[in-house]
């Protein structure tokens, strides 16, 4: 499990461990963790040249002092100074170790330009709002140079908390991180800027408290999927019962029927009208289908969890099929048309038994009225805001996929690719997910287990190239199989 923490919280900690070690100890455990991450990256430290943008705080403090040591090994190390003062020690140390500083203006400019290596020691956890001038022209000189940059504990512009970024924001190769990962290096936009994220321990591990968010890894899923028994038979694994498609989306049926099939359920029950009912028993024999004459689930047969939702429509039809699938006791996914119906009418998860909902923004936005753009820009508020409201299990699905739970760290997900972002990918998940839920899993649990299998389906479906929801869906037990065989 990765965990991840806020701004807030580290400071804590630190403090507390600050307390019980000499002064300065913590900052030269951080500079040497940094100064062997630039030493890896650069190959050869000898005669290099390493350009040190350098902030007002801390953050430039831990810059000065692995420059220091970068330059101590025959590195030729330029701090460009950018705030109104500099961290004394480390520029004292920095100095004496034979390094060089130049001003933030075309002297800087010149030293960012013919670096081999730069280092973001610009801000850290002590920053607030965009980052300002110097700093972010800075940042945009660094962005155009051709060298790589390391950042120091986050990318300058990276809101450490939330990953969100205000402005101008460095964009990372390397990202150094002390003590603890910071959640805006594990949540878009944040997570795209931050590139590798490599954590040195200063031996804050103690003194840190529950994490803020965490991320599943492979093994973490691996433990969590159900596997079949000896005594396993198709009703005991757990039977999806999925409501999607319409006359006029027949697709969304036939690939979340493909995804619940794929990831594992004991059987999948499908229920719909004619037209998507040729498409599912067409595509998938495998499947038990019921034609619907009217919108009713009676006759349809037990299910262990439902998903509702994907290319069901918005009509009368819908709306009564979506009621009846929220009147069972058993676990619902509800995604797509399904959200825009609850979005008109939230009275409809007010119910006993779990549910997962599984909006992309635009469908979050629709659910919560908060702009589409704010909740990609923050999205981890968006999604705990609104598992809160609504009292269900809320998986967040873009770049990151969150996955939020009232009381529970958010869990996020980056396994995915941006190929994933086409056509009836969405409606793959929440098949795969269904068959999680019928399988046994709670919300949390199956929302976040689906969205790292998905992510994996897509990454092997795309190799590099486009993929088709269809792919991602045949990719699944191969996303299985390389967890399980990797942890077994
Ligand atoms: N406290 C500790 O013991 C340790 C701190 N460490 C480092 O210290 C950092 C935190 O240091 P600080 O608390 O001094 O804070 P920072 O160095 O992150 O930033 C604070 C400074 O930046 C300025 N600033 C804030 N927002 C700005 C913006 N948007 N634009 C321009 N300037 C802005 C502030 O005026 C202030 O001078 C960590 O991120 C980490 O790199 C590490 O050395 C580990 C140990
Ligand atoms: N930029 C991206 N990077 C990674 N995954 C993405 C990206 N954009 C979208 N996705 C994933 O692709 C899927 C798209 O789902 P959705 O928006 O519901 O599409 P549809 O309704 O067409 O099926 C989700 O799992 C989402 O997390
Ligand atoms: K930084």
């Amino acid at each position: 499990m990765r965990t991840a923490y806020t701004a807030d919280q580290i400071r804590a900690a630190e403090h507390e461990l600050m307390a019980r070690l000499p002064e300065g100890t913590l900052m030269q455990r951080a500079a040497s963790g940094l100064a062997a991450a630039c030493a890896a990256m650069l190959g050869k430290v000898y005669g290099s040249r390493v350009t040190l943008l350098v902030g007002s705080g801390d953050n430039g403090g831990d810059a000065l002092y692995a420059g220091a040591l970068l330059a101590r090994r025959g590195a030729r190390v330029e701090a460009v100074l950018a705030g109104g003062r500099t961290h004394e020690a480390g520029l004292e140390a920095f100095l004496l170790a034979g390094g060089r500083t130049a001003g933030d203006g075309a002297a800087g400019a010149e030293a960012v330009e013919r670096a081999d290596l730069i280092v973001d020691g610009l801000v850290g956890i002590g920053a607030s709002g965009p980052l300002r001038e110097p700093y972010w022209g800075l940042a945009r000189a660094a962005n155009a140079a051709a060298a790589p940059t390391v950042a120091v504990d986050v990318p300058s512009g990276v809101d450490a908390s939330s990953g969100r970024v205000e402005g101008a924001a460095v964009e990372a190769a390397l990202t150094v991180t002390m003590g603890a990962r910071k959640t805006g290096l594990l949540v878009d936009p944040g997570a795209a800027l931050a590139g590798e994220v490599e954590l040195v321990d200063i031996g804050l591990g103690p003194y840190l408290p529950d994490p803020d968010v965490v991320g599943l890894t492979g093994a973490d899923v691996a433990a969590l999927l159900p596997r079949p028994a000896a005594e396993s038979d198709k009703y005991r694994r757990g039977v999806v019962g999925v409501v999607a498609g319409s006359d006029q989306y027949t697709g969304a049926a036939v690939l979340a029927v493909g995804g619940a099939l794929l990831a594992g359920a004991g059987m999948v029950r499908y229920a719909g009208p004619g037209e998507p009912v040729a498409q599912v028993r067409a595509h998938w024999p495998e499947a038990v289908v019921t034609e619907l004459e009217r919108p009713s689930l009676d006759g349809v047969g037990r299910v262990q969890a439902w998903v509702v939702g994907p290319g069901l429509g918005t009509g009368d039809w819908a709306r009564e099929m979506l009621a009846q699938v929220l009147a069972s006791d058993v676990p619902v996914l509800v995604d797509a048309d399904g959200l825009t119906l609850v979005a008109r009418e939230r009275d409809l998860l007010g119910r006993e038994a779990p549910v997962l909902v599984t909006p992309h923004a635009g469908e979050l936005s629709r659910l919560t009225g908060a702009g589409r753009e704010e909740i990609e820009a923050d999205r981890l508020r968006h999604a705990r805001d609104a598992a809160a409201d609504l009292g269900v299990t809320v998986l967040l699905k873009g770049s990151t996929t969150v996955v939020a739970e009232p009381d529970r760290p958010v869990r996020v997900n980056g396994t995915g690719t941006a190929w994933l972002a086409t056509g009836g990918t969405g409606d793959v998940l929440s098949g795969v997910a269904g068959a999680l839920l019928a399988q046994g899993l709670g919300c949390y649990d199956a929302g976040s287990c689906a969205a790292y299998l998905h992510g994996l389906a897509g990454r092997i479906a795309s190799s590099g190239a486009p993929l088709h929801a269809a792919g991602v869906a045949a990719a699944v037990p191969a996303a299985i199989r390389e967890l399980t065989s990797r942890s077994s």
